[in-house]
């Protein structure tokens, strides 16, 4: 593991990583997504001085690597310091055969982040009134819950999100990449830093002698994601050296785009009901479909289907011109079917008898 970080810029940088987190309304007490890494250290740190008193750290312990430990502490030795509580959740993201290791350790911990989140009212103050000390609540003087959570993701994770979604082929909602503030599982995400390059984060850490932990597997160029961070971003660097802004107003553009088309499939989707009747498909534009599709199949499958297999479904369903005519299609972990004047989908059940 490396621990870096020491202090020896001499001088302050620019108050940019203050300025990003002042702009932040939260509502009180704010939760800090802290892995130990330098970006959610400098986010630990800014809120701390921002909201003294205010802030609650939220670390999850992955447990995949030996480094794990060592994160840990880290942020047991931050939050000590700055008189923050930290609040620990521990998870198993092994991922099964067929499934990205990558993925997995992420929803788990937003799950994680989430549950976290929310057990912090069920924390009570110690006698002495500090909020680290953190046992279940039975009475009296309890936490407050966490409702806004902010993430230390930066410029250059927007330029490597947004280069990994063209590299994978994907839609307005890969190229719209991460977005400024989202609500989900009934809480408020914040990216302060989406405008900020890492290395600005780097020098203000530098500049107040705090130190981060490094991720060892960051060095891996197996991972796309570092391969992008190593050899893409320099050369783009060179080549344009505003990609940060640049990139970052394409991914507003698609972001923006994409909202106009979750209205339009919410709309044809009032129209066609969910699930959707096959006619009142039919009398769409295919495109129109495949956005309806799209939308109604994320929701019912908890993921957007492969543009091939949309393509495929809009076939079925254009030759679909007779009561006799079956739609089979396999999407997700299930399968769409015709039944009756609608369409279904089945999530790995057995076809039903008659699929009309
Ligand atoms: N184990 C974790 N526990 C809590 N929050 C995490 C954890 N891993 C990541 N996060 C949150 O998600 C953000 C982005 O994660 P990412 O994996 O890109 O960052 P990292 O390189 O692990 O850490 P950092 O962004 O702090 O340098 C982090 O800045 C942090 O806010």
């Amino acid at each position: 593991m490396n621990a870096v970080g020491a202090p020896g810029v001499a001088g302050v940088p620019p108050g940019d990583v203050e300025a990003a987190v002042a702009a932040l309304t939260p509502r009180l007490p704010l939760g800090v997504a802290l892995s130990g890494g330098a970006d959610s250290t400098a986010l630990l740190v800014a809120c701390a001085r921002r909201w003294p008193g205010q802030v609650v750290a939220l670390h999850v312990n992955h447990g995949l690597q030996a480094a794990a430990d060592t994160f840990e502490r880290h942020c047991a030795a931050l939050c000590e310091r700055w008189q923050v509580p930290l609040r620990v959740g521990r998870i198993d993201a092994r991922a099964q055969a067929g499934e990205s290791p990558e993925q997995v350790a992420r929803l788990g911990r937003y799950r994680a982040l989430a549950k976290l989140a929310s057990a912090e009212g069920d924390f009570v103050r110690s006698a002495s009134g500090e909020a680290k000390a953190a046992e279940p609540a039975t009475t009296g003087d309890r936490h407050r819950a966490v409702q806004d959570i902010v993430l230390g993701h930066h410029a250059d994770d927007q330029v490597e999100t947004l280069i990994l979604a063209l590299s994978r082929g994907a839609g307005l909602p890969g190229l719209a990449a991460m977005p400024r503030t989202a609500e989900r599982a009934g809480l408020r995400w914040h990216r302060p830093f989406l405008d900020l390059p890492a290395n600005t984060l780097r020098a203000w850490l530098r500049a107040r002698g705090e130190a981060w932990v490094d991720d060892p597997t960051n060095a891996d160029l197996r991972y796309t994601r570092n391969r992008i961070r190593q050899q893409v971003l320099p050369a783009l660097a060179a080549a344009f050296p505003q990609f940060r802004e640049t990139f970052a107003r394409s991914a507003r553009h698609a972001a923006q785009a994409q909202e106009l088309l979750a209205d339009i499939a919410r709309a044809d989707l009032d129209q066609t009901g969910t699930p959707p009747r096959i006619r009142a498909l039919q009398a769409l534009p295919r495109s129109r479909q495949a956005n309806a599709l799209r939308a109604w199949l994320a929701q019912a499958a908890g993921r957007a289907p492969a543009a091939r297999q949309i393509d495929e479904l809009l076939d079925q369903i254009a030759d679909c011109t007779t009561r006799g005519h079956r739609i089979h299609l396999k999407a997700g972990s299930g399968q769409v079917v015709r039944e009756g004047d609608t369409l279904r989908w089945y999530n790995g059940a057995p076809l039903p008898k008659h699929p009309r």
